[in-house]
């Protein structure tokens, strides 16, 4: 092989090194936290992290400002992610103090993190297998290194018990989270080398039975900076 050749698997990189290491020091600290039992990926559960209430109130935002879910590269199978989404406003009062709750969690800066997205899933609707971090020999690579760099932590927050379907599964890791109000659920989406971790793998499965409301939040290894600043 020669030295100019393209290596197969993603290079490591100390800055994403670094903050596996913190956010998995932080998180084993934290006594309401768990981890999943399993070696091909760091995933965590926080039972009960939102209050109804906030739970409630995001739901009725998600309802009010869901539009189709849109993929970063194209996909060939239209059936590949159907349910619906929102960005929810990380200034509005009702959304800021969560926003910086999930960050102080995981101890990474929030402007490291995108807008946070809720997501509304339908009976039949689904998030097929797919990796949170990018592809850095796609296309859209160039502009995801710009505004921010690599997705380094997942944080996923259910909104509502779902009667049936609707879970998380990771088949390579080998754990399914079934839906749960207020369960947040996190995950590295690096090794601990600093690479794309091919083990977290995951799915959001159909949901048979009732109606799946999810928040998501992507942290990125620097500060994201499509960040919108307000200047009022
Ligand atoms: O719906 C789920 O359970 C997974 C959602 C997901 O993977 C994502 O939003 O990136
Ligand atoms: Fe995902």
């Amino acid at each position: 092989m020669s030295i100019f050749s393209r290596p197969k698997t993603p290079a490591g990189s100390i800055v994403r090194a670094r903050t596996s290491k913190k956010v998995t020091e932080r998180l084993g600290a934290n006594p309401a936290i768990r981890r999943a039992r399993v070696e091909q990926a760091e995933i965590y559960y926080h039972p009960g992290f939102l209050s109804d209430a906030e739970c409630d109130k995001l739901i009725a935002m998600i309802d009010a400002n869901r539009r189709p879910s849109t993929l970063l590269a194209a996909s060939e199978d239209p059936e590949f992610r159907t349910s619906e989404s929102c960005d929810l406003d990380r200034w509005s009062p009702d959304v800021r103090p969560i926003d910086e709750r999930m960050a102080a969690l995981l101890d990474i800066p929030p402007e490291h993190g995108e807008t946070m997205q809720g997501q509304r899933y339908a009976p039949g609707q689904q998030f097929r297998a797919h990796y949170d971090w990018f592809n850095e020999q796609q296309d859209y690579w160039p502009a995801m290194k710009a505004s921010g760099g690599q997705r380094t932590w997942t944080a996923m927050i259910y909104l509502n018990d779902v009667e049936e379907g609707g879970a998380t599964w990771f088949p390579q890791a080998g754990v399914r989270v079934a839906p749960k109000r207020g369960l947040l659920l996190a995950w590295n989406n690096m090794k601990p080398d600093g690479s794309p971790n091919l083990g977290t793998l995951h799915e959001g499965t159909p949901v048979v039975q009732g109606v799946k409301y999810i928040i998501t939040k992507w942290f990125r290894e620097h500060p994201w900076i499509n960040m919108p600043i307000r200047t009022y």
